[in-house]
C-alpha cells in the first residue's frame, strides 16, 4: 500500500434522525478547519433548503477535509453525507459503498433507535468498520454508559471507549477524528491498475456539465484524460477534476486509487452519469466494472398534475431537473378525465414524494394537485397475465383478476415498554402480522411485524409517533408480495367518477373507508350553487353517501352594503380560497380533499 493510500479514511456518518449527524459534520468541520467559523452556514452538509427546514439529510454530498492526528501526520479526510430517513436507505447505501468506515452517532439521552438499527446493518452489510460515537452529553437526561452498554448489547460492537461528545458545545470532537483515524481502515486499491472509479453521485453545474462525484478504485485519473462510463459507454474528456472542500471545490492534476473527489468533463447528458455507474479510461479500460449496487424501485406513486394546464411542458421541465441528480424518482406521462394532462411519478416512500412536491412548488414556482398516493400492486389475470399496477385508475375489472398480491414490510419498531399495547393496536388496525417482541433492556422493546406497504405508506408514521409520545421509532423494508383481497374503491361527485379519487384497498376495510372518505369529502368540499351527492362505490354498487348542501347566501351578503374595503377583502378572500381547487365535472374541489381521503386517522 502506497503512503498515499495510507493517510486517507474515506466514511460516512450513520445515525437515527436528530442524535446529531449534521451537528457533528460541522463540527469536524470546524476543527480541521476546513471553513472559517463566520463563513459557516448552519449546516453545510445539508445544502438544499427544504433539508435545513426539516432538519433531515437527503442528498449524499462527500468533502474532504485535512486532519493533523496526535501522531504528527496529516491525514486525508473523505467525509461522505448520508441522509438518514428510512425512504432513503438506497442512498445510504450508494454512500457506504465509497467507503471503508461509519461512524456510528448515537444521542447519549435516546439511545439506540430504529435507524440506529437499519443503518449499522447496512454499514455491516458494506463491510465497513462501525466506529461508535455517543453524543449529547450535554443534555440533562444523557446516560452515556446505559447507551454504551445497549450499543454492545443490541448492536454487538464494542463501546465502552466509544468518545462521548457533545457536538453542539464541541466537547471530545478530536477523539473522533482520532478515532477514525485509528480505526477506520485506510483504502486498499492498486494505483498500477487501469482507472476505475465509482459514481456515488451527481449534480448539474450550468457552466461545467454534469458534475461526478467518484470514489476512485484503482488507478490514476488526470485532466485530459479520456474517461468511459461503463454501462452507458460515452467517453469524455476530463477537463477538471479534485476534491470537494467545505465550501468550494479545490481542483487538482490528478486523482489516485483510494481518493474520493470529482470530475467535470463537459458531460451534457445526465444520463451518461448513472449513479453506481463505473468510470474507467478509454485508453487502459478497466476489465470489469464495480459490483455498483441495486437500484430500487419506487415503491409509492402518485399523480402531480399542474393546477393551471398550462404549465404542463413548464411540470416537465422541472421534474426532468429534478431527476437529474435524484435517480430514484420516475415520471412518465398520464391524463385523467378529471385532472387533464399530468405526470405518474414514482417515489421511495412518502416523504420523498412529499419533498419533491416541495420542491416542484417553491424552486418552480409551480401549483399543482397531487393525487393519492399508491402502491404497486401485482395482478394474475384470468388469461395468465402478470400485471403491475400503479395507478388505480389502471384496475381491471374483478371478474378478469385471477388472484392480486400487495406489497408487504417487514417492520422493526423500538419503544418503551409502557407503549406497547398502543402499538399492537395501531398495528392490527393496519393489517399487521405479529412476528415476535424481545426486550433491549428492562425498559425497551423491540417489536417485529409484518404490515402491507399500503398501510403503513400515508400516515402510520404521525399515527405511531403520536401514540407513543414521539418515543417510538421506526424503520421497515420490503419483504415482497402477498396474495390479498383487493376491491377497488371509486369516488363519485354529482353521479360521476372521479378517477383521480379512486383507490385499491382490503375488501375487508372497503365499507368502512368508503364511509369515512365519503365523510371526509364533505367537510373538505366547500358548498357549491347546487347540492353535490357523494359517493363511495365498488364495481357499480353505492356502499356509501353524504350531501354537500347547496349554498345559501352569497359570501357578500354578510355586509349589508356600506363598507367597500371590507366586502374587497372578502372577495380577495374568496379568491384565495379557489385557488387552489380544481373543477371536477361540474364541482369545484379543493387540494385539500385529495389529500384528506388519506388522513383517516385524524
Ligand atoms: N444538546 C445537544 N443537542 C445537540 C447535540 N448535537 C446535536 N444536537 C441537536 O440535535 C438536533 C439534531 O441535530 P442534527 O445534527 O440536525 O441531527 P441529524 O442526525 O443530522 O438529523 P438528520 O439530518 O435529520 O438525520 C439539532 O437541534 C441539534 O442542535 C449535542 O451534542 N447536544
Amino acid at each position: 500500500m502506497s503512503d498515499r493510500q495510507n493517510k486517507i479514511r474515506n466514511f460516512s456518518i450513520i445515525a437515527h434522525i436528530d442524535h446529531g449527524k449534521s451537528t457533528l459534520a460541522d463540527r469536524m468541520l470546524e476543527l480541521t478547519s476546513a471553513v472559517e467559523n463566520r463563513e459557516m452556514e448552519e449546516q453545510l452538509l445539508d445544502n438544499m433548503d427544504i433539508e435545513r427546514e426539516r432538519g433531515i439529510t437527503i442528498k449524499a454530498r462527500a468533502v474532504t477535509i485535512e486532519y493533523k492526528a496526535q501522531d504528527g501526520e496529516t491525514y486525508q479526510l473523505n467525509l461522505i453525507d448520508t441522509p438518514g430517513h428510512v425512504d432513503f436507505n438506497y442512498e445510504v447505501s450508494r454512500s457506504l459503498a465509497a467507503c471503508e468506515g461509519a461512524i456510528l452517532v448515537v444521542d447519549a439521552s435516546q439511545g439506540v433507535e430504529a435507524q440506529t438499527l437499519a443503518n449499522t446493518y447496512l454499514a455491516i452489510d458494506h463491510d465497513l468498520e462501525v466506529v461508535p460515537v455517543v453524543n449529547k452529553i450535554d443534555l440533562p437526561a444523557a446516560d452515556p454508559d446505559t447507551v454504551c452498554h445497549e450499543i454492545e448489547d443490541v448492536i454487538g460492537i464494542p463501546a465502552m471507549d466509544a468518545p462521548r461528545i457533545s457536538a453542539k458545545t464541541g466537547v471530545n470532537i478530536a477523539s473522533v477524528l482520532e478515532a477514525v483515524v485509528r480505526d477506520v481502515p485506510p483504502p486498499s486499491g492498486d494505483e498500477d491498475a487501469p482507472f476505475k472509479a465509482l459514481i456515488f453521485d451527481s449534480y448539474y453545474d450550468s457552466y461545467k456539465g454534469v458534475i461526478v462525484y467518484i470514489r476512485v478504485m484503482d488507478g490514476e485519473l488526470h485532466v485530459g484524460d479520456t474517461i468511459r462510463m461503463m454501462a452507458s459507454g460515452g467517453e469524455y474528456t476530463v477537463t477538471e477534476l479534485g476534491y470537494m472542500g467545505a465550501k468550494t471545490s479545490i481542483p487538482r492534476e490528478g486523482l489516485y486509487a483510494g481518493e474520493v473527489g470529482y470530475i467535470a468533463a463537459s458531460i451534457k447528458d445526465i444520463g451518461d452519469t448513472r449513479v453506481g455507474d463505473t468510470v474507467t479510461r478509454a485508453d487502459r479500460p478497466a476489465a470489469e466494472p464495480l459490483p455498483g449496487y441495486k437500484k430500487v424501485n419506487p415503491m409509492v406513486f402518485s399523480g402531480i398534475y399542474p393546477a393551471d394546464g398550462a404549465k404542463y411542458q413548464d411540470l416537465r421541465d422541472a421534474l426532468t431537473k429534478l431527476q437529474l441528480n435524484d435517480a430514484s424518482l420516475t415520471f412518465e406521462p398520464e391524463t385523467s378525465i378529471a385532472l387533464g394532462f399530468g405526470f405518474r411519478c414514482g417515489f421511495l416512500g412518502l416523504l420523498h414524494m412529499e419533498i419533491i412536491q416541495e420542491r416542484l412548488e417553491r424552486e418552480f414556482n409551480l401549483d399543482l394537485i397531487t393525487t393519492a398516493p399508491s402502491v404497486v400492486y401485482r395482478l394474475t389475470l384470468t388469461n395468465g397475465e402478470v400485471q403491475m399496477i400503479d395507478n388505480p385508475t389502471n384496475y381491471p375489472d374483478a371478474a378478469l383478476i385471477a388472484q392480486a398480491e400487495e406489497p408487504f414490510v417487514k417492520a422493526n419498531i423500538l419503544t418503551p415498554n409502557e407503549f406497547v399495547g398502543n402499538i399492537m393496536e395501531l398495528c392490527q388496525n393496519r393489517r399487521g402480522i405479529f412476528k415476535d417482541m424481545k426486550y433491549l433492556d428492562v425498559t425497551r422493546v423491540e417489536m417485529h411485524y409484518e404490515l402491507p406497504l399500503n398501510e403503513i405508506v400515508y400516515d402510520f408514521f404521525d399515527a405511531l409517533k403520536s401514540r407513543t409520545r414521539g418515543y417510538a421509532s421506526f424503520d421497515y423494508e420490503l419483504s415482497g408480495f402477498v396474495q390479498s383481497k383487493l376491491v377497488k374503491l371509486d369516488i363519485l361527485l354529482n353521479g360521476e367518477i372521479v378517477d383521480a379519487l379512486s383507490f385499491i384497498v382490503h375488501a375487508d376495510k372497503a365499507y368502512e373507508r368508503g364511509r369515512r372518505i365519503a365523510e371526509k369529502l364533505k367537510d373538505n368540499i366547500p358548498r357549491q350553487l347546487f347540492e353535490v351527492p357523494i359517493q363511495a362505490a365498488i364495481g357499480g354498487k353505492i356502499i356509501a353517501r353524504e350531501t354537500v348542501k347547496a349554498m345559501r347566501k352569497d359570501v357578500l351578503a354578510k355586509c349589508y352594503g356600506g363598507d367597500i374595503t371590507r366586502k374587497k377583502k372578502l372577495l380577495e378572500k374568496q379568491k384565495e380560497g379557489k385557488k387552489r381547487m380544481r373543477s371536477l365535472g361540474s364541482v369545484e374541489v379543493p387540494q385539500e380533499a385529495f389529500m384528506a381521503v388519506l388522513k383517516l386517522d385524524e
